[in-house]
């Protein structure tokens, strides 16, 4: 049986960024948010940052009222965050670490280490009606304490991944890590997101992981918006991800079919 093709969840902070850039009410993240759902995104991702930096609570809220979809909020493990989630209750809660000074979020949540208030959080989370997910780093100790945590799924950090040099050692490494956490943490039960700093030229391959339901990509594709349009990018990315998927089942069935030659010849059972 065909498992479900991956979902695309599509990230509108960076059309916030521009607006907020000039303290405008343009170009409006809902308005893209509604055309990104008419060119095929299964979701829409905000990231409320406590610095507001991109994303606004307006957002956030005008968001649950008008979405066709569902809305991911990512958002740090704060008070006043989790009182606007229990407000608003996003169809998904994606718990993220975040930091003032930060570019760009750096690292997954520390599940481990802040074990009491992340669980307590899903709780609350869970108990507003919320599909809770964390953003971690493809470490085991992660994973483990994200199941313990209450958390249905997680979200695998890509970052390290989309930074290191294509081909490089570095990047072969850090997509074996991937493909390991993804393995672990499907066959624990937990369904497996994965995103951050994805683009049209390393999609393929983290779409071709083991067991991935979906994921969530936004400055790419908005940057690409600005030369081919908001629906062209979203169907291009698609494509591609629709592509990873299929190289990926082909390679697992590949596998699956060259263990099966090993079983039989070394069992002796074609020997006649
Ligand atoms: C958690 C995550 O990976 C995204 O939300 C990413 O942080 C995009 O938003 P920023 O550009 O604010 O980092
Ligand atoms: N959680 C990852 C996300 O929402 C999008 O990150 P990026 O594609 O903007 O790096």
């Amino acid at each position: 049986m065909h498992p479900p093709r991956i979902l695309l969840g599509v990230n509108i902070d960076h059309i916030a960024t521009l607006r907020q850039a000039r303290g405008t009410r343009y170009p409006d993240p809902v308005q893209a948010a509604l055309l990104a759902e008419e060119a095929g995104a299964d979701g829409i991702t905000v990231h409320l940052r406590e610095d507001r930096r991109h994303i606004q609570p307006r957002d956030v809220r005008l968001l649950a009222e008008v979405l066709n979809t569902r809305m991911n909020l990512e958002m740090a493990v704060t008070e006043e965050m989790l009182a606007l989630a229990e407000e608003v209750r996003p169809a998904h809660v994606c718990l993220v670490p975040e930091k003032r000074e930060e570019l760009t979020t750096e690292g997954g949540l520390d599940v481990v280490g802040g074990f009491d208030l992340i669980a307590s959080a899903c709780q609350r989370l869970r108990a507003a009606g919320c599909d809770v997910s964390l953003f971690i780093d493809p470490d085991s100790a992660q994973i483990d304490a994200a199941l313990r945590a209450g958390a249905p799924t997680i979200e695998l950090h890509t970052g390290a991944y989309a930074e290191a040099k294509p081909g490089s050692e570095a990047a072969i490494a850090e997509y074996e890590r991937l493909s390991a956490a993804a393995i672990h943490a499907v066959s624990a039960g937990l369904v497996v997101n994965a995103g951050h700093g994805l683009h049209y030229h390393n999609v393929e391959a983290i779409a071709a992981l083991p067991g991935v339901n979906e994921l969530n990509i936004g400055h790419a594709i908005i940057a690409r918006a600005l030369f081919v349009g908001l629906k062209d990018a979203i169907q291009e990315m698609k494509r591609l991800i629709i592509a990873g998927q299929e190289a990926g089942l082909m390679a697992a069935l590949d596998a699956h079919e060259h263990e099966h030659e090993d079983e039989h010849t070394h069992s002796g059972c074609c020997s006649h």
